[in-house]
């Protein structure tokens, strides 16, 4: 039976993991994170919680950020506008390659991978007139949260590091698939990634994604029941970068992570679920997290295979 104490013991056989990745370390803020922290919430598709370890402490929500600016661009654009830009198939490749880019003409692979969600980014700030602080309000009404957050500290030293984004952006614009300034999208792109947020606001600010577009907390959809699906298609196939596969194979959850070692993942008509853990694998997932919802899934028998 699910309870707080059942996800406590989990904890317990996951911690000696802690030690066998690496924290992000691409930008001083993030490689500064204490990375012996573990945690994992569960919200039912009832909206009860519950949690163990560090669920409560915020962390950077970095890639996770990409589901909340897709959503947020399904409900302002038409597929058709969406997906002439960004494709739907796994890329196979790191999150912020470069390679498949060039052979494809400037159009990305997908929307969970760095360049796709630079092109939506994109998207939104043609469209909102304040694309950071929309996001914001989105995830403190998605999370039921009003104190959510962008840590300025970590948004200002993404931008002191953007070389590689840039890159993706600008290779984007020579095909003619990035409308406004490279630097503008870029600061908007961070400061979404720069959100912090914990286990249980992130577990809840996903709830949409298993009670068909309905929110917890709320009884107004926020997306359609198809585009939820599809946002779940997507996850699934695309949401672990190169390691989709073998998450889907070890896991069997639509998932999405971030380099702050963050994972949330949904079971349709369920749950959904969120684990944190600063230690990353070598595709950029959190090492510990992906072990937690392995042996989540397992124990009680949740997965969409
Ligand atoms: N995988 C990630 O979480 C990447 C996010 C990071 N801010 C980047 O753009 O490179």
């Amino acid at each position: 039976m699910l309870s707080n104490a059942s996800l406590e013991e989990l904890l317990v056989e996951i911690r000696p993991l802690i030690g066998e990745g690496n924290v992000a370390s691409y930008i001083p803020a993030l490689a500064n994170v204490n990375p012996n922290q573990l945690g994992i919430a569960v919200c039912m598709a009832n909206g009860d919680v519950f949690t163990a370890g560090d669920a409560d402490t915020r962390f950077s929500i970095q890639s996770i950020s990409k589901v909340f600016a897709l959503t947020a661009a399904l409900t302002r654009f038409s597929e058709d506008e969406l997906w002439t830009r960004v494709g739907r198939e796994p890329s196979g490749q790191a999150y912020n390659s470069l390679i498949q880019l060039e052979f494809e003409k400037g159009k990305p692979r997908n929307p969970f991978i760095n360049a796709g969600a630079l092109v939506v980014a994109d998207m939104l700030q043609s469209r909102l007139s304040a694309p950071k602080q929309r996001m914001l309000e989105l995830l403190r009404k998605l999370a039921n949260s009003t104190d959510i957050y962008i840590d300025h500290n970590v948004a200002d030293s993404e931008f002191e590091h953007m070389a590689r984004n840039a890159a993706i952006a600008y290779l984007m614009k020579s095909h003619g698939n990035f409308t406004n300034s490279v630097e503008t999208v870029l600061q908007s792109y961070f400061s979404y990634c720069a959100i912090n947020m914990n286990c249980v606001e992130l577990a809840t600010a996903f709830s949409f994604l298993a009670r068909k577009g309905i929110p917890c907390h709320r009884n107004k959809s926020l997306v359609s029941e198809r585009c939820t699906r599809r946002l779940n298609a997507l996850l699934a196939t695309c949401g672990l970068y190169d390691e989709s596969g073998d998450f889907a194979f070890r896991v069997g959850m639509p998932a999405k992570s971030g380099v702050g070692g963050g994972i949330a993942a949904v079971i349709p008509g369920e749950l959904t679920v969120c684990v944190w853990s600063p230690e990353l694998n070598d595709s950029g997932n959190s090492l510990a997290g992906t072990a937690l919802l392995e042996l989540f899934s397992e124990r009680f028998g949740h997965s969409i295979f």
